[in-house]
């Protein structure tokens, strides 16, 4: 599978806080990978380096095989690259369709009409306020601006979290539709059932550098790792 993004020994700095030390993992064309520690392991300041939101203080981001550490936000996210964050950015008083249309590129194969067929929730509450969604709506939402804005790779920051179980199942079978279509995907999740339901390949962060990696079927075999790295048995 040919490499679309490779962080190669990044280490990130708030202040005098040394976050991130020397992080290195990569992603696949078309490849779903997931980023799993505990709480404060560095993996949303994983996201941000790679989005461009933070500069990494050394090492290097390659996306397609450019260096793209030093880039502008905007132009990271002109390549493909597009981070979902935890609290997804949505816009309380446009309505869904004009919060969608901020995300739209015009060669995106993503356009409204597609968008509304995989989120059709999304559909009906088009003219509803970004500020009348619910939770599941709102992460649908983000996920749909997203898609407008063409990405080869979608990094999710803990879509799932605090969502019912019947939205989680929705949202679930939409990354594997978006996957399907060729979309790589970095996710960031605590809920380890959806991680093994889509995920091709883990990675375990732990004070800011990758512990441990391993294929989605390894992972599964392997309880000692999910106790050792992250403190939780599989249901
Ligand atoms: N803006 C900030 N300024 C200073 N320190 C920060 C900032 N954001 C995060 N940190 C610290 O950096 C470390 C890594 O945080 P990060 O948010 O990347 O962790 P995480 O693995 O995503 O955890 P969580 O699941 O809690 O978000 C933590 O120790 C956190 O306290």
């Amino acid at each position: 599978m040919k490499t679309l993004l490779s962080v190669e020994s990044v280490h990130a700095h708030y202040g005098k806080s040394h976050v991130l030390q020397g992080v290195s993992l990569h992603v696949g064309d078309g490849e779903l990978v997931t980023l799993l520690g505990r709480n404060g392991a560095g993996k949303t300041t994983t996201l941000k380096t790679i989005a461009g939101v933070m500069a990494p203080t050394q090492g290097q981001v390659r996306f397609g095989g450019e260096p793209v550490h030093q880039l502008a936000t905007h132009l990271v996210a002109q390549r493909g690259i597009c981070l979902v964050p935890e609290h997804r950015g949505i816009f309380k008083l446009l309505t869904v369709e004009e919060n969608l249309l901020l995300g739209q590129r015009k060669h995106s194969p993503w356009q409204l009409p597609d968008v509304y067929r995989i989120f059709p929730r999304l559909k009906e509450r088009r003219a509803n306020g970004g500020g009348q969604l619910s939770g599941g709506e709102q992460q649908m939402l983000a996920i749909g601006r997203a898609l407008m804005n063409a990405p080869r790779l979608l990094m999710l920051d803990e879509p799932v979290e605090g969502l019912a179980p019947v939205i989680v199942e929705e949202i679930v079978a939409q990354l594997q539709t978006i996957k399907a279509a060729g979309v790589s995907i970095l996710l960031v999740e605590q809920n380890l059932e959806v991680c093994t339901q889509l995920a091709d390949r883990h990675y375990v962060i732990e004070q800011g550098a990758i512990v441990h990696e391993a294929s989605n079927a390894d992972f599964l075999a392997d309880d000692a790792v999910k106790d050792r790295y992250l403190g939780v048995g599989m249901a």
